[in-house]
């Protein structure tokens, strides 16, 4: 049985033209110019109880607009979609009581007050009884280890901390049903570790249907095997993250560092330059073939210093739209 459908959900922006300058801004307050973005379009899909599901694709692609449709904070412009068997923006308190989002960038919790008095606030708002309360605050306190700063006033605290104080806020009424945008967004290599176990625990433990965005492939890779990609606010692909990552996997970026600048015909006669500078390069090269082009790059110029990376996530994901690669993949 799912527990999120979404069926043709579309919303669009209205939004008036703000132009720059005195004058503009007069004419503007009696004629103004009405826009309109479509930041989703008719999208579709299904998440089965106990699925963790990576939701991807670019800057601006509708995430997080289909993420607060299906909590409910914003009204779509037509279709529909269930979570847990509710209609989300109808907003009705059993729905509330078994879901949660988190939102990375944004923060739920009093920043002069310690992070008890915040759960303690939310113990009343979600009518936890006192058991439930103790049970569930100690398990995500012990998961998460922050024990210690549990007393200490949140602004205080380092980012991590205050995330992880933000995932127990939003965890402790055991929400079925989460969504995550962006959990770990600016947190440092450790917090983002720490955070994914956390994840898997808790999904091993509980079951919870989680749907997660993250620019950080690492945290998609390890929590995921299905993956949800829209771009420009249309499903593009749903199916095996593997073969996402396969996709993906093809390229690599090549970093160069020089010791003195190297014109750019040179650069350009190695192989594809994605971007250079006076003394930097970055070559996009065939996965398959990393080790000829390094010893190409090396011969070639005088490198100090030289990184192999992956195509970041949404630049990948958008460069195999645009050329047309997914239409197997579907
Ligand atoms: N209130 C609004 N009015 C007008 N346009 C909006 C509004 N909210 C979002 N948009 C536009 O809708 C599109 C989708 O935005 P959304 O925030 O859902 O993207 P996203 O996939 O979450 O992107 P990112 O990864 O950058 O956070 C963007 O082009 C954005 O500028």
């Amino acid at each position: 049985m799912p527990v999120i459908t979404l069926n043709r959900l579309s919303k669009t922006f209205t939004y008036y033209k703000k132009e720059p300058g005195v004058r503009k801004s007069l004419q503007n307050l009696f004629r103004r110019e009405k826009l309109a973005k479509e930041a989703v379009k008719d999208v579709s899909f299904s998440v089965r109880e106990g699925e963790m599901v990576g939701f991807l694709g670019p800057n601006g692609a509708g995430k997080t607009t289909t993420l607060k449709m299906l909590s409910g904070i914003l009204h779509p412009s037509s279709g529909e979609a269930s979570v847990l068997g509710f209609t989300p923006w109808k907003r009705q308190k059993e729905f509330k009581r078994q879901f949660s989002i988190v939102m990375g960038q944004k923060n739920q919790l009093w920043w002069d007050l310690p992070a008890s008095e915040s759960f303690a606030l939310n113990k009343l708002i979600y009518e936890i009884g006192d058991h439930e309360f103790r049970a569930s605050l100690d398990e995500l306190v012990t998961l998460l280890g922050v024990e210690e700063q549990l007393h200490v006033q949140v602004r205080r605290l380092s980012l991590g901390e205050r995330m992880k104080m933000e995932l127990i806020a939003a965890l402790l009424h055991r929400p079925k049903v989460i969504l995550l945008d962006e959990p770990t967004i600016g947190l440092d290599m450790v917090s983002q570790r720490r955070i994914r176990e956390f994840f898997k625990a808790y999904n091993r433990q509980h079951r919870t249907t989680v749907l997660l965005t993250s620019h950080y492939m690492k945290d998609i890779e390890d929590l995921c095997s299905r993956a949800i990609i829209i771009s420009g606010g249309t499903l593009v692909y749903d199916g095996d993250l593997k073969s996402v990552n396969e996709r993906l996997g093809a390229r690599k970026l090549l970093k160069v560092r020089l010791a003195e600048p190297v014109a750019q015909k040179q650069l350009a006669g190695l192989g594809s330059v994605r971007s250079s500078s006076q003394v930097e390069a970055v070559f996009e090269v065939d996965a398959e073939d990393t080790l000829g082009w390094s010893k190409k790059v090396l011969d070639a110029l005088p490198v100090t210093d030289f990184t192999i990376e992956d195509v970041p996530l949404e630049e990948g994901i958008e460069n195999l739209y645009n050329e047309g690669r997914w239409a197997d993949a579907k």
